[in-house]
C-alpha cells in the first residue's frame, strides 16, 4: 500500500535559506523567518516564562539580552490551563501573540502526573503544527565531563507518535494508549531531517527505530524516511534501533558527530536528555520546536520543581535555544556574542551553578556573562 503513495503527498518542506549552520544552529529550513522590525527598530518576540525555574531562567536570558543591546522587545504572555467545554486549551492571548510574532521563547510548562491537564507543552506544539523538534547536544571545550566529544543532533517528530493522546480504559483494570503515526507526519519531519543535514554539513541521516517490535507504525515510519533518502544522493542513509544507538553513544558518541538523528516523538524525548548527561546534563541542551508558520524555542529540561525559586537553576539551555532562535530571525552576530560569553565563562569554571559543579547563583552566572559582553 505505501508503495502506491506518490512523494508529493502533503506539503513539501521548503530548502534552507540563508542560515548557516554553527554549534547551535538555527533550525529553520522550513519558512524563512519574516517577522518585521517595528518603528524602534526592534523586533518582538513572545516570551512565555513558565513554571517552575522558567521565570528565573527567563529573567536571566531578558538581563543578558539587554546587556547584548539585541534588539528584540519582549511580549510576554502566560501559558496556564484554562478548561472550554471540557477540553484544556492556552489562553487567547498567549496563541495570538505566536501567531503574530511568528517565534517566541518559552520556559518549561509543568505538566501534572498521572491525572490533571493535558500537557501545554504538547497543546502549544500541535496548535502551531511544530512538526520538527531539533536537539542538538555539544561537548563544551573547556567544560570537563566523562566525555569531550559529543556532538549530535536529534531530530524528533514533534506532534503524533506516543505522544497523541489517546488513552481509555478497556475494561476495568485495562488501559490503551495509542501511538498513532502517519505517513505525512513520517515524511514532514524526514524530508525535514534531510534538509538540516545537508544545510549543516552533516553527511548523514540515521533513523532511530524499533520497527523489529512495532512492525507497522515504526515501519511506516521507516519507509517514509526511505522514501525521502531517495532525494538526497548526496546524503548517506541508514537505520539504527533505539536501544542499540544508546549503547553505542554512551560507549564512544564521537561517530555520530557527522549526521542527524531522525525518530518518533518519544524516542526523541528520552535520547536527548541521555545525550544531556553525556555533556553536563540537563542544565545545557537547547532546543527548538519548528513550524511553517511559527517556531517555538524552549530548553529541554522541564520546570524542575526540586529547585525552583531557590536561585539554583541553570539558565543557559534556555539561553542557547534563544540562540537557535536569534540565528533563525538571522541575528547571527548577537547569538555569536552570546554563546562566546556564556561557553566561556562555563570553560573558566569559577562562575558555574550547582548542576555543573559550581556554587554560583543563577544571578551570578548571569551577571558573569554579562561582564564578558562588556
Ligand atoms: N518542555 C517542557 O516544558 C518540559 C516540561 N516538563 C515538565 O516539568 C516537570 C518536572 O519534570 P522532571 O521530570 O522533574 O524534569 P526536569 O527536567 O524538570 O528536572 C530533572 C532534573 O534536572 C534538574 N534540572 C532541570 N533543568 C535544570 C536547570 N536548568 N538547572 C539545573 N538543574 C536542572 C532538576 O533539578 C531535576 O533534578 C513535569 O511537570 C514535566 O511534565 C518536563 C520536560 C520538558
Ligand atoms: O509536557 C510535558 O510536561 C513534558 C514534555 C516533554 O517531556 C517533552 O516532550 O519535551
Amino acid at each position: 500500500m505505501l508503495a502506491s503513495r506518490t512523494l508529493a503527498r502533503g506539503a513539501r518542506v521548503a530548502a534552507p535559506t540563508s542560515q548557516t549552520f554553527r554549534r547551535y544552529a538555527s533550525a529553520s529550513p522550513t519558512a524563512a523567518f519574516a517577522g518585521q522590525k517595528g518603528s524602534n527598530g526592534k523586533y518582538t518576540v513572545t516570551l512565555i516564562p513558565g513554571d517552575g525555574i522558567g521565570p528565573e531562567i527567563s529573567k536571566s536570558v531578558k538581563d543578558i539580552y539587554a546587556a547584548a543591546k539585541v534588539p528584540i522587545d519582549w511580549e510576554e504572555v502566560s501559558v496556564a490551563p484554562i478548561l472550554k467545554g471540557g477540553k484544556t486549551v492556552i489562553p487567547d492571548a498567549a496563541i495570538n501573540s505566536v501567531k503574530k510574532n511568528t517565534v517566541a521563547l518559552k520556559g518549561p510548562l509543568a505538566t501534572p502526573i498521572g491525572k490533571g491537564h493535558v500537557s501545554l507543552n504538547l497543546t502549544l506544539r500541535r496548535t502551531f503544527n511544530l512538526f520538527a523538534n531539533v536537539r542538538p547536544c555539544v561537548s563544551i571545550k573547556g567544560f570537563k565531563t566523562p566525555y569531550d566529544d559529543v556532538n549530535t543532533v536529534l531530530i524528533r517528530e514533534n506532534t503524533e507518535g506516543e505522544y497523541s493522546g489517546i488513552e481509555h480504559e478497556v475494561v476495568d483494570g485495562v488501559v490503551q494508549s495509542i501511538k498513532l503515526i502517519t505517513w505525512d507526519a513520517s515524511e514532514r519531519v524526514a524530508r525535514y531531517a534531510f534538509h538540516y543535514a545537508k544545510a549543516s554539513g552533516r553527511s548523514r541521516v540515521t533513523a532511530v527505530h524499533k520497527a523489529n517490535i512495532m512492525k507497522m507504525s515504526d515501519g511506516m515510519f521507516l519507509s517514509a524516511c526511505r522514501q525521502v533518502a531517495k532525494e538526497f544522493p548526496g546524503i548517506t542513509y541508514d537505520e539504527d534501533l533505539l536501544d542499540r544507538v544508546c549503547l553505542q553513544i554512551v560507549q564512544n558518541p564521537k561517530p555520530y558527530a557527522d549526521r542527524v538523528m531522525v525518530m518518533p516523538n518519544l524516542y526523541g524525548d528520552i535520547l536527548s536528555d541521555m545525550c544531556a548527561g553525556l555533556i553536563g546534563g540537563l542544565g545545557l541542551t537547547p532546543s527548538g520546536n519548528i513550524g511553517r508558520d511559527a517556531s517555538i524555542f524552549e530548553a529541554v529540561h522541564g520546570s524542575a520543581p526540586d529547585i525552583a525559586g531557590k536561585g539554583l537553576a541553570n539558565p543557559t539551555a534556555l539561553l542557547l535555544s534563544s540562540l537557535m532562535m536569534l540565528r533563525h530571525m538571522n541575528l547571527d552576530e548577537y547569538a555569536a556574542k552570546i554563546e562566546k560569553a556564556a561557553l566561556t565563562t562555563i570553560a573558566e569554571g569559577k562562575t558555574i551553578t550547582g548542576d555543573l559543579g559550581g556554587k554560583a547563583s543563577t544571578q551570578e552566572y548571569t551577571e558573569a556573562i554579562i561582564k564578558k559582553l562588556a
